[in-house]
């Protein structure tokens, strides 16, 4: 088997490289080239590692051609284009941890930074001019600090900020009660964080609705004297009316580790009094960054060599334990998505995936991924599982899961239903030996077959006879069959019959075999 190729294309720590290669992917570090070296360059390869500095845009992931999966060392992901990520069916990972008490040890450090002016202190110390009158602080210990966002690294921040003995106010539309006890912190709405809190520190990603949650108008709503401290997104807040707010003393003191437009080689803000600014440091500590560089390696390996999925945020997590075990019922699952896709005509405004038995005690979010891909790909040969519950959501398609954990016939069932104008129509497999994935319903017939490779459908009116007739005319075209299966509401009643073909049917083969007496449906189907 040839092994993943793997890019590492921003500065990482060495260790990432290393557990690449131990984990059985060839993996290349090129940092530091621009858009169009790395369009030419990513063509080659399976993953791609960053941290902030590549931006994986559209234009790149269209020349990934052989691309699988995107990791980012660390947590936000805004230099990844997810939806076109999607749209193609690369896993995006991201490392939500391992950075967090870095980043909230460099909030804690900035809040310091600006009580004491410890930069601008240092500096005129350093200058020779002993500036002892020149700075005068304030303490912490006391003080209410607004969190603006709990989830890790504001949780973080609260705990140390209460051991600081400091209040902590939060803000943050998802934080439950319960977790705000069990934080010590109380929560409030937005414009009781603003009138209460002598530091605001931001702990979100950059959303629609955080997008200058610090703008002028909520800047106005603040104590006077508040200071602020940024180290999760640019664009949180609104550096213009910061600017303003720091010039008339309604903010006495922002730092900012993260400005809207990155790098930060200039800003209004720069040269204000009490104005503390860092180049993006708050993940870079030894720790933070060996801690990322291992996670990302081991998930994208673990991906890549043995289709475990950890982290990912645009497809459900599946453990290097559990992937073994789904993946009969994937193969199982997609082959069904499939059928019912080829044999579909009408628009099908909603499907359901039911398991059933074993089948029922497995995490169900890849099966019905992989009934997607497989309903889906008879329209479009790009879809895969990543891209499949996207896709079905854009085209309005209705997807319904059912579990039902007791045995039926089989001792594990998948069933996939659709609904047409017809009515509702379904398929059902099992594995055989836990393995090997069987069609046995076929539109409420019984039947037993092996879906794969080249196929017949015929639906035709049960006689006797009609068996020969079809054999000889596949034999008379050349068409070797393989294997023969059949199935029958009743004697005498609609019958339906599955062929495999060692070669594709031909369109006038197809006709003439509709033109048999008793014939109502003739199809041929294709099975990867
Ligand atoms: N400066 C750095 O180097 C650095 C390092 C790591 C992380 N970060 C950034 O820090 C931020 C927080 O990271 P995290 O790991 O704590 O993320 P997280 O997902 O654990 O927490 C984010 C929190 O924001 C909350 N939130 C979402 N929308 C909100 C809204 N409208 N108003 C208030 N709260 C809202 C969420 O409920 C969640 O609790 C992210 O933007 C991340 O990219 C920056
Ligand atoms: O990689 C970095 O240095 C920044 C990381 C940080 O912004 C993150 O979101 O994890």
């Amino acid at each position: 088997m040839t092994k993943p190729k793997v890019l590492i294309s921003d500065k990482m720590d060495p260790n990432a490289a290393r557990i690449f290669a131990e984990m059985g992917c060839d993996v290349d570090v090129i940092t530091g080239e621009t858009p169009e070296q790395l369009i030419a360059r990513i063509g080659e390869y399976d993953g791609l590692a960053i941290r902030s500095s590549t931006k994986v845009t559209k234009e790149i992931l269209a020349a990934a051609k052989n691309l699988k999966v995107i990791g980012r060392a660390g947590i936000g992901v805004d230099n990844v284009d997810i939806p076109a990520a999607s749209a193609q069916g690369v896993v995006v990972m991201n490392t939500p941890f391992g950075n967090s008490i870095t980043t909230a040890e460099h909030a804690i450090a900035m809040m310091f930074a600006l009580a004491r002016q410890i930069p601008e202190a240092n500096a005129q110390t350093q200058a020779g001019l002993w500036p002892k009158n020149g700075f005068m602080g304030v303490e912490v210990t006391g003080k209410t600090l607004g969190l603006i966002g709990a989830g890790n690294i504001g949780s973080i921040v609260a705990s140390r900020a209460l051991g600081l003995r400091m209040k902590v106010v939060a803000f943050d539309p998802f934080l439950s009660p319960e977790r705000a006890i069990e934080l010590g912190v109380e929560k409030a709405d937005l414009d009781t964080l603003l009138a209460k809190a002598d530091f605001i520190t931001l702990h979100t990603p950059l959303t629609d609705q955080t997008r200058n949650i610090l703008s002028r108008e909520n800047l106005a709503k603040t104590k006077k004297g508040l200071r602020i401290v940024n180290c999760a997104r640019g664009g949180l807040i609104d550096e213009a009316a910061l600017k303003e707010a720091m010039d008339s003393g309604q903010v006495a003191g922002a730092a900012l580790d993260v400005f809207q437009t990155e790098p930060a080689k200039e800003s209004p803000l720069f040269g204000t009094p009490n104005f503390i600014c860092t180049p993006h440091l708050g993940a870079s500590t030894t720790e933070a960054q060996v801690n990322v560089a291992l996670q990302v390696a081991e998930q994208m390996a673990d991906f890549l060599v043995n289709g475990g999925v950890t982290n990912a945020l645009n497809m459900p997590s599946l453990s290097a334990e559990e992937a073994p075990k789904l993946k009969p019922y994937m193969a199982l699952a997609e082959r069904l998505g499939s059928l019912v896709g080829q044999l579909t005509r009408d628009a099908v405004p909603r499907i359901s995936i039911h398991v059933e038995g074993a089948a029922a005690e497995l995490n169900q979010k890849p099966i019905t991924a992989a009934v997607l891909a497989g309903f889906l790909r008879v329209s479009s040969d790009t879809v895969n599982m990543v891209n499949a519950p996207f896709l079905a959501k854009e085209r309005g398609l209705e997807v319904r899961e059912v579990k039902t954990e007791r045995e039926g016939d089989y001792h594990t069932l998948v069933r996939v239903s659709v609904k047409t104008d017809a009515g509702e129509r379904s398929v059902a497999g099992t594995l055989f030996n836990n393995v090997e994935p069987r069609l046995v319903e076929l539109f409420a017939i019984k039947v037993e077959a092996d879906l794969s490779g080249d196929m017949m459908y015929i639906v035709n009116q049960d006689a006797p006879g009609f068996i020969g007739r079809i054999g000889t005319l596949l034999g008379e075209n050349g068409i070797n069959i393989g294997t023969f299966n059949l199935g029958r509401h009743a004697a005498g009643g609609e019958a339906v019959l599955l062929l495999s073909v060692d070669s594709p049917v031909p369109e006038n083969v197809l006709q003439a075999a509709c033109q048999l007496p008793g014939v109502k449906t003739v199809k041929a189907l294709k099975f990867a």
